[in-house]
């Protein structure tokens, strides 16, 4: 397996980009750890697909260069940099059976009959194809191909990452429940570096240790399902994780108090706002405390969501969204504060931060 150093790389499909606008992918500039386990998470357009294949060798990028260990790859073929791909949709031999679909990333390195053996009876019992081994892979359902294509992707333990881009669309709910969880357990065991390509939050927070939170073209946060929770960098992270989303509200700060409409709220630091154009203030739906104290709010909707609930408010002429527990009180005449450490500054969408 091998660390991924990204090196100033941008990418734009058409001839002679002029403006940041003519990138589809902007710069990046990371290095990821060999054995990390990593999502690439992000709405449609957003160039998750262009990364990965830089990645992979499928596409050169426009500017820059990739590294694996050290080690300069961006003129090498993806079959030269070693890497396993899954695809969205199933990439098999369907007039082979699925025993030899999954022994032919094997075979074609060399390795000897007994351990392709080993391994394909391994990864058919992962996939839950084991009474399915002779069948010609033509027979089976769309399903059941796509699992096998993941199978193929993680047959082989000499690769230096496994990409896989948005692999389990296809396959049915509980399965892609099953899958995540041994493609976690299996990364936990070999340590292969794996890159995955998602623009569904719960699938990149469960498979990842990193999480990489793409929006239009650019890198907005890499960290932890935690980190992305309590401290989201831009707006957007805020917006994209969680449940509902992170409230954001256009803001004024003073010092060390901000301003929403007609309340002041004091923050424990000072963020510098002075160069920004947009001023706002995020506080996570889960970290605003309805009660009786604190300031005015207007309670517009109660949504019921099983063990918690969803408040709709009004406070400041913005919308609020408050998660509380199933059994908690709203009082008569509610009242909001925010928890001091949850409260975020963003200066033109970036989260200015308490050291500021
Ligand atoms: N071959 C191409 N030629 C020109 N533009 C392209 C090409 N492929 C992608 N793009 C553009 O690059 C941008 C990023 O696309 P990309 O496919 O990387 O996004 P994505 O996040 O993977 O989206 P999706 O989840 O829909 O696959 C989009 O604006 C897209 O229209």
């Amino acid at each position: 397996m091998a660390r991924i150093t990204l090196d100033h790389i941008r990418h734009a499909y058409g001839p002679n980009p002029r403006t940041e606008k003519d990138y589809s992918l902007k710069e990046v500039d990371h290095e990821w750890n060999d054995g990390g386990a990593y999502a690439l998470l992000g709405p449609s357009g957003c160039g998750k697909t262009t990364l990965l294949n830089i990645i992979s060798g499928l596409l050169q990028p426009s500017h820059g260069r990739i590294l694996f260990d050290g080690r300069d790859v961006t003129d090498l073929s993806t079959q030269a940099r070693n890497i396993a791909q899954v695809f969205q949709f199933p990439v098999i031999y369907d007039t082979m059976t699925v025993y030899d679909n999954l022994a032919f990333p094997l075979r074609n390195r060399g390795v000897a009959e007994p351990e392709v053996d080993r391994r394909v009876r391994e990864i058919l019992e992962m996939i839950d194809l084991t009474g399915w081994a002779k069948r010609k892979a033509q027979r089976l359902t769309a399903d059941q191909k796509q699992k096998i294509s993941l199978g193929r992707g993680l047959v082989r333990n000499d690769v230096n990452a496994i990409l896989f881009d948005e692999p389990l669309t296809v396959i049915d709910p509980h399965m892609k429940w099953v899958l995540r969880s041994q493609l976690k357990r299996l990364h936990k065991q070999f340590g292969f570096t794996m890159v995955y390509v998602t623009h569904d939050q719960t699938e990149a927070l469960t498979f990842a240790d990193k999480v990489v939170v793409m929006y239009d073209g650019e890198i907005v946060q890499i960290g932890t399902p935690a980190e992305l929770f309590e401290r989201p960098s831009h707006t957007f992270v805020g917006y994209f994780i969680g449940s509902p989303g992170m409230n954001v509200m256009p803001a004024k700060v003073a010092g060390s108090s901000v301003r929403v409409g007609e309340e002041t709220i004091d923050l424990d630091y000072a963020p510098d706002t002075s160069r920004a154009a947009k001023v706002e203030l995020g506080i996570r739906p889960e970290f605003v405390r309805l009660g009786r104290d604190g300031m005015p709010v207007s309670i517009l909707k109660v949504e019921d969501i099983g063990r918690q609930k969803i408040v709709r408010a009004r406070f400041a002429g913005q919308p609020l969204a408050i998660v509380m527990t199933e059994d908690a009180e709203i009082p008569q005449d509610a009242r909001i504060s925010f928890d001091p450490a949850a409260i975020s500054i963003y200066a033109d969408s970036w989260r200015v931060g308490r050291e500021a």
